[in-house]
C-alpha cells in the first residue's frame, strides 16, 4: 500500500505513541513482536553492546519514538544515552516511560529477555534503575538537518543508534544517503553507529494512520552506508514469514540490522 510522504511535521501532529506501541510491541500481538523483529534487535544489540565491546562516553539514541528496548543494552556499556527524537510527545512518553509512570507502555517482558540474554542474574528493577540514571535527556532533533541537534552542537559521541527511524524520515534515497552524513555528523572519527531498518515497506499503520515508509533493500543499506564513511562490521538480516492480516498493517518483508564504524567525514 503506497501513501503520500508523510513529514516530521506529520508525526508532530498525529503520531500518537500509545497506538503505535500496542500495534508494534504489545507482548503478544505485537507486528514486531510476532515478527521477531525484537528478539532480534535485543539479541543483536546486547552483541554489539557486550560481545563486540562497542562502549564508551555517549551514545545518541535517535528517532527513540516511545520505545525504550533499544536502550535495555546500551545503558550497560555507556556513561550516558542521550536521546532525541522530532516530536514532543514520543519525547515527553520516553521520558515518563523512564521514570516508570503509572499507565505508560509495560516493558517487563522486553527487560526480562535482556537481562536474560546477559546472564548476570539483574532484576527488571535493578535494569530499569539503571536505564532510568544512564539516559540523561531527551532532545528536539530532525535528521535532515546537516547537524540534527541544531542549534545545540554537542562534543562528537561514540555511538549513534537509530532504529526505524530513518526510513520514515525519508522521501527518497538520496535523502536518505544525506540523513547518513548528517548522523555521521555527530559522531568521532572511529565511532559506531547502529541501524535497523525494516527493509521493502512502503507504509505502515499506526494508531488508525498511514505512515510512509522509504522502500529500503539490503543492496541499497551496504552501499549507501559504506559510501557515506562508514566500515560495515556487522549486517544482518531476518525474514518474516507472511501474514496477510499483519502484512496489511505493515508491509515490509524483512528486518536490517547493522553495525559500522566511521572511517571519515564525506
Ligand atoms: C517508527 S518510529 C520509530 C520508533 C522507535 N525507534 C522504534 O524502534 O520503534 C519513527 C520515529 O521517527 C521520528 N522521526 C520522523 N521524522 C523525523 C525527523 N525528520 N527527525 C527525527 N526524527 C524523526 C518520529 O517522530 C518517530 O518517533
Amino acid at each position: 500500500m503506497d501513501t503520500a510522504f508523510t513529514d516530521k511535521d506529520t508525526y508532530q501532529d498525529i503520531f500518537d505513541p500509545e497506538g503505535y506501541l500496542n500495534t508494534y510491541y504489545n507482548p503478544k500481538s505485537g507486528i514486531l513482536v510476532v515478527d521477531g523483529f525484537l528478539n532480534f534487535a535485543l539479541k543483536k544489540l546486547h552483541e554489539a553492546f557486550a560481545t563486540r565491546g562497542i562502549k564508551g562516553k555517549t551514545l545518541i539514541d535517535i528517532g527513540h519514538g516511545p520505545t525504550i528496548y533499544q536502550d535495555l543494552s546500551a545503558c550497560e556499556s555507556f556513561d550516558e544515552i542521550i536521546g532525541a527524537d522530532y516530536t514532543d510527545r514520543n519525547r515527553e512518553y520516553y521520558e515518563r516511560s523512564l521514570r516508570n509512570e503509572p499507565g505508560t507502555f509495560d516493558w517487563t517482558d522486553a527487560i526480562q529477555k535482556v537481562c536474560d540474554i546477559e546472564g548476570k542474574g539483574t532484576s527488571v528493577e535493578d535494569k530499569k534503575k539503571k536505564l532510568k540514571t544512564t539516559v540523561k535527556k531527551t532532545l528536539k532533533c530532525d535528521v535532515l538537518k546537516s547537524n540534527p541537534l541544531e542549534p545545540l552542537v554537542l562534543p562528537k559521541v561514540d555511538c549513534v543508534m537509530s532504529l526505524g527511524c530513518l526510513e520514515c524520515a525519508c522521501s527518497n534515497l538520496d535523502t536518505y544517503r544525506n540523513v547518513l552524513k548528517n548522523v555521521s555528523f555527530l559522531l568521532k572519527i572511529g565511532g559506531y553507529i547502529i541501524l535497523t531498518e525494516i527493509l521493502n515497506c512502503s507504509s505502515y499503520l499506526s494508531g488508525g494512520k498511514r505512515f510512509s515508509c522509504l522502500v529500503l533493500t539490503e543492496d541499497f543499506m551496504r552501499s549507501a552506508i559504506s559510501e557515506t564513511g562508514f566500515e560495515i562490521i556487522d549486517l544482518e538480516v531476518i525474514y518474516r514469514k507472511y501474514d496477510k492480516n499483519q502484512y496489511e498493517l505493515c508491509n515490509h518483508d524483512s528486518s536490517l540490522f547493522v553495525l559500522a564504524r566511521k572511517i571519515k567525514d564525506v
